[in-house]
């Protein structure tokens, strides 16, 4: 009885360390471990397999066909396709536009024939737009869009379109013709210089250093009336300032009187047209010509003194006695 329990032992001991050989210290056999079971048969490929039951089965039967064959009719080895299924990488350095890659584009159509009716009759393709020289532009920027030619033109006619100037030829012209001896003594200065040339609104082109900017800084450097005091000037000394004869031009607004003397070459519409309102009171014609201007903020700096009666310096004495 004890003989033949330590035989059943040993036989145990034998089935367990059968089960056992291949392995590892995992107690579970490893045909029960999954992970195990697929490495097992990925590593046991065609080349080692010893344990693959399938490729065992394959290659036997290939070397028992070779067996039984060999002798009467000779047979190619079997092909392995594993090594015809394309395989790629995207760290490889494909050149999209090399010859190579374009073999591998599929072939163009057989039908129509090459050289048959139908394929001689069909539509040229349309042609390639045209291409413009890429423009450089500085780092950062980003070039405007290019456009054809063609989209570069006016844009349609309108019903509208009679209303324009036309696009071409000379603009109309709205001055005295070029050459005439109005254009030419309007554009002189007394000092002979040309200053001016009048254009449609009357504006004239000012000398250098005579701009509205020089004016703004001119008067806000001091006292432009020319007289020490405050005056008060009678009609018939306004009417002898006409800026004649080594007298200044005076003119009055709203009762005030000034001295437009050093405002001459700075006016925008001449000399001429300024002097008009010497000796007298300018105020009708400035409203006239420019109601937006501002003549008190233009000439504050040349402020001589007010308008008085012509009697005033008689009737004040009266009124004393
Ligand atoms: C005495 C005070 C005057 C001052 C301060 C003055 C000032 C000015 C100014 C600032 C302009 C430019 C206007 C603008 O650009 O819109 C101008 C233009 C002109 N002024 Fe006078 N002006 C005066 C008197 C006169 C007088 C008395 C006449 C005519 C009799 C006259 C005729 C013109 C003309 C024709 C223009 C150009 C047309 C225009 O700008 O619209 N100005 N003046």
């Amino acid at each position: 009885m004890g003989y033949i329990t330590v035989t059943a032992l040993i036989l145990s001991a034998c089935f367990f360390l059968y089960n056992y050989s291949a392995m590892s210290w995992n107690p579970l056999p490893h045909w029960i471990l999954p992970g195990k079971a697929s490495q097992k048969s990925i590593d046991s490929e065609p080349n080692e397999g010893t344990t693959n039951s399938k490729t065992q089965t394959r290659d036997s039967s290939v070397a028992a066909d070779d067996e039984g064959e060999s002798e009467s009719t000779p047979k190619a080895d079997p092909v392995r396709t594993a090594g015809d299924v394309p395989t790629f990488s995207l760290t490889d350095d494909v050149d999209m536009d090399s010859p190579a890659s374009e073999s591998t584009s599929p072939p163009a159509p057989t039908f129509p024939a090459a050289n048959s009716a139908q394929r001689a009759s069909t539509m040229a393709p349309p042609p390639k737009p045209v291409q413009l020289p890429a423009r450089k532009t500085p780092a950062g920027l980003v070039a405007p869009p290019t456009r054809a030619p063609a989209l570069q033109r006016a844009p349609p006619p309108s019903s509208a379109s009679s209303l324009r100037l036309p696009s071409n030829g000379p603009l109309p012209n709205r001055g005295p013709p070029a050459g005439s001896q109005q254009r030419i003594s309007a554009s002189l200065s007394p000092n002979g210089t040309a200053v001016s040339v009048p254009n449609p609104r009357g504006k004239v082109l000012l000398s250098p250093g005579h701009s509205p900017m020089d004016w703004a800084a001119l008067i806000r450097s001091g006292n432009l009336t020319g007289v020490p005091t405050f005056q008060r000037v009678t009609p018939s000394e306004l009417k002898r300032m006409t800026g004649r004869k080594g007298k200044p031009a005076w003119s009055s607004w709203q009762g005030k009187v000034y001295n437009i003397t050093p405002y001459l070459p700075f006016h925008p519409g001449g000399e001429a047209e300024l002097m008009k309102a010497a000796g007298r009171d300018g105020g009708k014609l400035f409203m006239e010509v420019h109601p937006w201007v501002n003549w008190e903020n233009m000439l504050g700096s040349c402020l001589v003194g007010v308008l008085v009666p012509e009697d005033y310096g008689a009737k004040g004495l009266e009124e004393m006695d």
